[in-house]
């Protein structure tokens, strides 16, 4: 079983507008949706869509808390939280039309270390999946020391700092997308060539595969080697949580016993099924079947 654990949970609220986005204007709503929200929850979407078998974690708390709770149900989703004083946050993704929408992502709910170790004590055995942002607080310290205490390697889909210091504290696998990868060796990165050397120096001195989405490019697992498998070739209706979508798969896959460069085209479909959708909850897997047939890997280099 998967275990995606968002420790930063939230309530995703889908604005989609009247217009573009302008700043110092009015901008009005044609209509609104709300989900329960956070990469991991993502994640385990595309991982149930699939057919996997998948649990959430997380931090919840307040009333937004009881409204995750309600749809989380209302999806069929399970999960083991543990409630904390204080209110879940919201993220407001705005679509107006752009190739891009905009995010505005509230900070979170406040965890300690008791809060950290409490949840993790809850967990069932499985492939831990730690997802998002971080909450505020000391929560880079909890991080470390939890990475350190893990009975097994997690994988790790966050950013910032806490994606650095995994990487560097070696886990399971890391999903930066290329603007994370420049921020982590902390220069710019001009081509996707220089992303794959970017990404295979830092496996070369941590040992953390690393799973670079690059877009409508496609993803890359780079270890030893770098394999590549393209995008095949959509109309985009909203990336967010195309990534998100693309972990969940490229998990799902590696638990079914598929090779990871096979797994990594499980991903890539599910990634461009999502953002061709509208988001994760329009995933199918019939959907993603049809564009996994149309990835092909590229030549190992
Ligand atoms: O603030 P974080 O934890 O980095 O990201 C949260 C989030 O923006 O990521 C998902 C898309 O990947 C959205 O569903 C969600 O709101």
């Amino acid at each position: 079983m998967i275990i995606a654990l968002t420790p930063n949970s939230c309530i995703d609220r889908v604005l989609h507008l009247d217009r573009k986005v302008t700043p110092n204007n009015l901008h009005r709503v044609n209509h609104s949706v709300e989900y329960a929200g956070g990469k991991g929850v993502n994640l385990a979407r595309v991982v149930r869509a699939l057919g996997g078998e998948v649990l959430l974690a997380g931090f919840l708390g307040g009333f937004n808390g009881l409204k995750f709770r309600h749809l989380m149900q209302q999806e069929g989703l399970e999960g083991v939280f543990l409630e904390l004083p204080g209110e879940t946050r919201e993220c407001q993704i705005l679509l107006d039309g752009s190739d891009h929408p905009t995010e505005i992502n509230e900070k979170g709910l406040t965890v300690n270390h008791q809060d950290w170790q409490t949840l993790m004590e809850k967990l069932p055995e499985g492939k831990l999946a730690i997802c998002g942002s971080l909450p505020p607080g000391d929560t880079l310290g909890h991080f470390q020391d939890l990475l350190q205490r893990l009975p097994a390697k997690p994988v790790v889909d966050t950013s910032g700092p806490a994606l650095t210091s995994a990487i560097s504290q070696g886990v399971l696998l890391c999903k930066p997308n290329e603007h994370e990868l420049a921020g982590i060796v902390g220069s710019k990165l001009n081509s996707m060539e220089e992303a794959f050397e970017a990404a295979s120096q830092l496996y070369q001195t941590h040992r953390t595969p690393i799973l670079l989405t690059l877009g409508a490019q496609g993803a890359a697992l780079v270890n030893e080697k770098v394999h590549h498998v393209r995008s095949p070739s959509i109309m985009v209706k909203n990336p967010i949580g195309a990534g998100d979508s693309l972990l969940g798969a490229y998990l799902w896959a590696t638990d079914q016993g598929y090779a990871p460069e096979e797994a990594l085209r499980w991903g890539v479909a599910a990634g461009a099924e999502c953002a061709r959708k509208g988001g994760p909850a329009f995933v199918t897997r019939e959907g993603v079947t049809e564009l996994y047939q149309q990835t092909r890997s590229l030549q190992p280099s």
